[in-house]
């Protein structure tokens, strides 16, 4: 707990990049290093672990389910991404449109519903409160979600979830239309969360627990589009 690790995913060129003839110009040499080709030589770079353009969406939550069995024993989990547009963001977190390859956010929420039915015999769980919230342009107001500790702008909408309500399907259009499709004009933040209430039996001691899932906008856009004042403050929050 409290330990900050930051992972770098290489996604592969995408049909339109190879059809412009562009070609990849990072490298992995080992599990932590990443080399990046630039005009002023070879840059390395070191993470805590480099997933290359061959690791797949299960590679990736391998390396997330403890976190998930953390937020269950009651500590507060964020696991964020971010880059620039296009790099496979929103892939990694929620995964493909056409729900073939789903990514960290419906594998986790699968995975705790998973724990939490392993563990009723132990545990009494309170039913876990879903949460998202996206920034927007439009919605100026501040939130401070003091549970997680995270400043938010923007809105917020919880209730109780169930393995339908965030299903693999439901993740994925709730992220269209809280996220992408607002994103050129709002460049929304998506945070997708559930809190976990559980009380041991034996012991009677209670414990909350908090995963969040954030899928963060472009980060280049700021310059990329010139934003000012209090449009950029807004995308920094
Ligand atoms: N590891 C991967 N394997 C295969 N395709 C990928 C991978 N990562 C990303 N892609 C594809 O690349 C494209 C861009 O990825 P994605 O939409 O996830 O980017 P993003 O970082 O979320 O961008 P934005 O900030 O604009 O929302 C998508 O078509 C996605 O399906």
């Amino acid at each position: 707990p409290g330990k900050i690790r930051v992972f770098c995913r290489i996604r592969p060129l995408s049909k339109s990049e190879i059809g412009r003839g562009s070609r990849i110009v990072v490298d992995c040499p080992d599990d932590y290093t990443v080399t990046v080709e630039s005009s002023r030589g070879l840059k390395e770079f070191q993470f805590d672990k480099v997933f290359n353009s061959s690791c797949t969406q299960e590679d990736i939550f391998e390396d997330t389910i403890r976190l998930i069995q953390s937020a269950v024993d009651g500590y507060n989990v964020c696991i964020f991404a971010y880059g620039q547009t296009g790099s496979g963001k929103t892939f990694t977190m929620i995964g493909d449109k056409e729900l073939k390859n789903p990514g960290v956010i419906p594998r986790a929420f699968q995975r705790m519903f998973h724990i939490i039915e392993e563990n009723k015999m132990k545990f009494d769980f309170k039913p876990l409160r879903f949460f998202i919230c996206k920034s927007g342009r439009q919605q100026k107001w501040e939130r401070r979600f003091s549970e997680c500790g995270l400043w938010l702008k923007g809105n917020c909408r919880s209730s109780v979830a169930t393995k339908t309500s965030i299903s693999h399907e439901k993740v994925v259009s709730h992220h269209f239309i809280c996220s992408k499709m607002n994103s050129e004009s709002s460049r929304s933040h998506l945070i997708i969360g559930v809190t976990v209430e559980s009380t041991n039996h034996t012991n009677g001691s209670v414990t909350y627990g908090k995963l969040s899932l954030v899928d963060l906008a472009g980060s280049e856009r700021a310059a990329k589009t010139g934003a000012k004042d209090e449009q950029l403050k807004e995308e920094n929050s």
